[in-house]
């Protein structure tokens, strides 16, 4: 478990991390997305105790991160794959690592396997791809079998097959009861992943709820419908709040009513319904929505820039 209060960075005048407080549940993959500069990276950097909060409390297992005797055993860290220069073979720099913990040469050869480096285990981490890099690193993060992984944008420079595979691997590892935390702007990929999202915006948390919710609390929830008489079931719904539009398909979407109430409203008037279908819209969608108003670095339409 991951449990922060009031957790607080500041550099110098500019507040990174705004008095944040979560909890990282073990068990589940939690997403932490959020805009570029929203502070995820810094929260994750301030878990595992490379920067130290300016105020409040962050600790994994219970207690904060520095203190663990054997952190490589307690949490697995993948936060800047890109950071690995070493003059080494991946398979020696994993050796390396492990040496601190008693991790011998059994293991380092297992997560070169299930992190699929078989091929390239004896070649310097040097020229390693961004893809071979990533994996490596997440193989750095596998190698202690720790309870607690952190991971920042794993599935970056990953082709499809190796992102599927990170997704198959992260919820492999909540299902066996670890605390998965993956940050990733990939919103199709998360919605896949991840049980429970965290969204950070200029440092404050913005939602904290199961995927789903966040999906459907933002969006709104709407009801496909495809009938022969869309004039009379719009009679036999109306009321408060509803609304019906016309799809250029000849189906219609409904809002502010239940599949039931539409179900029940049809059946009773003998109208035949051909198609039902309650539509919650993307997480893509849901995350743009919560973060247009946080959103630090945005790109100009083609259209302002014309004006
Ligand atoms: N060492 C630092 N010194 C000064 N400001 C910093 C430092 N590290 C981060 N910041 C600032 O803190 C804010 C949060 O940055 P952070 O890297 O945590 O965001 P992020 O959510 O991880 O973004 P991204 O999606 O781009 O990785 C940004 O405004 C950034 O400029």
């Amino acid at each position: 478990m991951i449990h922060a209060r009031g957790l607080t960075k500041r550099y110098g005048t500019r507040t990174a991390v705004d008095g944040i407080d979560f909890t990282v549940e073990p068990g589940r993959v939690t997403g932490f997305l959020g805009p570029n500069g929203a502070g995820k990276s810094t929260t994750m950097r301030m878990i595992v105790g490379l920067d130290r909060p300016t105020a409040g409390t962050v600790t994994v297992g219970g207690h904060p991160y520095r203190s663990s005797a054997a952190p490589l055993r307690e949490v697995g860290v993948l936060l800047d794959a890109k950071a690995v220069h070493s003059g080494r073979t991946a398979y020696k720099h994993l050796l390396a690592m492990g040496a601190t913990h008693g991790i011998g040469k059994e293991r380092v050869r297992e997560v070169i396997g299930m992190t699929g480096l078989e091929s390239v285990a004896g070649k310097r981490v040097k020229g390693f791809s961004l893809g071979m890099g990533q994996r490596l690193g997440i193989a750095a993060a596998l190698l202690g079998d720790p309870g607690i992984l952190i991971l920042d944008e794993p599935v970056n420079g990953l082709d499809p097959e190796g992102v599927r595979w990170v997704r198959t691997l992260v919820r492999g590892l909540a299902a066996e009861g670890r605390t998965v935390l993956l940050s990733s702007h990939l919103m199709s990929e998360m919605a896949q992943t991840a049980d429970q999202l965290i969204v950070l915006g200029r440092g404050r948390i913005l939602e904290d709820a199961p995927v789903g919710d966040v999906i459907s609390r933002t969006n709104g929830t709407t009801v496909r419908v495809r009938t022969n008489d869309l004039g009379r079931l719009a009679a036999l719904v109306a009321g408060d709040g509803v609304t019906v539009n016309r799809e250029a398909d000849g189906s219609a979407t409904l809002s502010g009513v239940t599949p039931e109430r539409i179900g029940d409203s049809a059946a009773a008037a003998g109208l035949p319904i051909y198609e039902l279908t309650v539509v919650s819209g993307s997480l893509e969608d849901a995350y743009l929505t919560l973060t247009a108003d946080e959103v630090e670095y945005r790109s100009t339409a083609a259209e302002e820039i014309a004006r």
